[in-house]
């Protein structure tokens, strides 16, 4: 357990709970449309730091950006796991590609 999966389980925790005890369960009240602009809203915002070369605004706004993809995908009932085994599977890809690149000694 990182501390990803761990705030995927808070998130998930937080469906179907009261809109008004917490910020993910109001979020989530309002659909999976407007999980995905509030997404689109923070990814905008950590552009304009990584833009102006603010790390440390662009570290927040970069945590902003991880917590509201994963609200986005529990939305969608689309686990962190299915977003890992996908890189890992590309990882393993460019494996392939890079040893079929590397010359024969
Ligand atoms: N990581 C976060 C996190 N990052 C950002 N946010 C919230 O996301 C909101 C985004 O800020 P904005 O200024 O864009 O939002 P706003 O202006 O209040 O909202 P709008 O009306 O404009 O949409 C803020 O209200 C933050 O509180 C987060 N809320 C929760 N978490 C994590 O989720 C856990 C559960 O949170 P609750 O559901 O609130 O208990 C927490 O323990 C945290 O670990």
């Amino acid at each position: 357990m990182n501390i990803l999966h761990d705030l995927e389980a808070t998130i998930q925790s937080r469906k179907g709970a009261d809109p008004s005890s917490s910020w993910t369960a109001k979020l989530l009240s309002k659909g999976p449309e407007k999980c995905a602009e509030k997404f689109g809203e923070e990814a905008i915002e950590a552009i304009i730091e990584a833009v102006k070369g603010d790390r440390a605004k662009l570290a927040s706004e970069g945590a902003d950006v991880l917590y509201h993809f994963l609200v986005m995908l529990a939305a969608r009932e689309v686990s962190l796991d299915e977003v890992l085994n996908e890189l890992a599977r590309r990882q393993g890809l460019s494996g392939v590609a890079e040893k079929a690149a590397r010359p024969k000694p």
